[in-house]
């Protein structure tokens, strides 16, 4: 049996304890702070998460898509941002870290415009449309296993879920990085890329995020 608590249970009490209920800024800042002061942890972050907020308030998606939804942190950063009738998908195959994430993401009262969808995303992607009802995807963020980034944006493709001007971001391209994707979305007519420097999450270590423009 385990016992004593997860990294990502820490996560969750430090958020019950310093951050206000509904107030999704303060969920960011709860986490930011604990990462930074006390335990690092995976999420993109405060650095990297204001090109994340600056490329959404571009986007201004209705319907938008997280891979890898860990803790929740990003899903709280997007949905905080998404204008009344917009949603977000987030997919996440670890129950533990699904079980976390729901506590964060309704402790920050966004928890009608989120839906967290429990599984790998190579199995969900293909059932979006008829599961979720979902035409296209305005904007996706990717932050799941690296090794996954170019087999789901493909099938993403191949589901035709991907419209003319949906938005890719991708986190972690430099570190852990994410060469494939870079080559693939770098190389190809298909895709408008642009890589944005930052550094990993709570450190100097340089890390970006890449964000790709899908041309039809
Ligand atoms: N195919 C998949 N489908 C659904 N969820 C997935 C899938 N692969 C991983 N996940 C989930 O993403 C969450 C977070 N995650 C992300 C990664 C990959 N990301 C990293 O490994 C990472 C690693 C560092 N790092 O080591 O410095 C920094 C970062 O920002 C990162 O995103 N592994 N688990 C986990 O809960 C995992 O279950
Ligand atoms: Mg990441």
């Amino acid at each position: 049996i385990m016992t004593g608590s997860s990294r990502p249970q820490r996560m969750l009490k430090a958020v019950q304890k310093n951050a206000t209920k509904g107030d999704p800024k303060s969920v960011i800042s709860a986490i930011d702070s604990y990462c930074r002061h006390k335990e690092w942890a995976m999420n993109v972050g405060d650095d990297k998460g204001l090109i994340l907020d600056s490329v959404l308030t571009e986007v201004n998606p209705s319907t938008a898509l997280e891979l890898g939804t860990y803790c929740g942190y990003s899903s709280v950063r997007i949905a905080r941002l998404l204008s009344p009738d917009s949603k977000l998908i987030t997919i996440e195959f670890n129950p533990a870290f699904a079980i976390i994430a729901r506590q964060i993401i309704a402790y920050a009262g966004l928890q009608d415009k989120v839906t967290l969808v429990e599984g790998a995303s190579g199995d969900l992607i293909p059932k979006m449309k008829e599961q979720f009802g979902i035409k296209s995807f305005d904007f996706v963020f990717l932050d799941h296993w690296k090794d996954r980034y170019v087999p789901d944006t493909k099938l993403l493709e191949d589901c035709g879920l991907l419209k003319k001007g949906t938005v890719l971001l991708a986190d972690n391209v430099i570190c852990p990085g994410a060469p494939e994707y870079l080559q693939y979305v770098r190389n190809n007519p298909r895709y408008e890329s642009r890589y944005y420097p930052s550094n990993l999450e709570y450190t100097k270590v340089e890390d970006g995020l890449e964000k790709s423009v899908f041309l039809g």
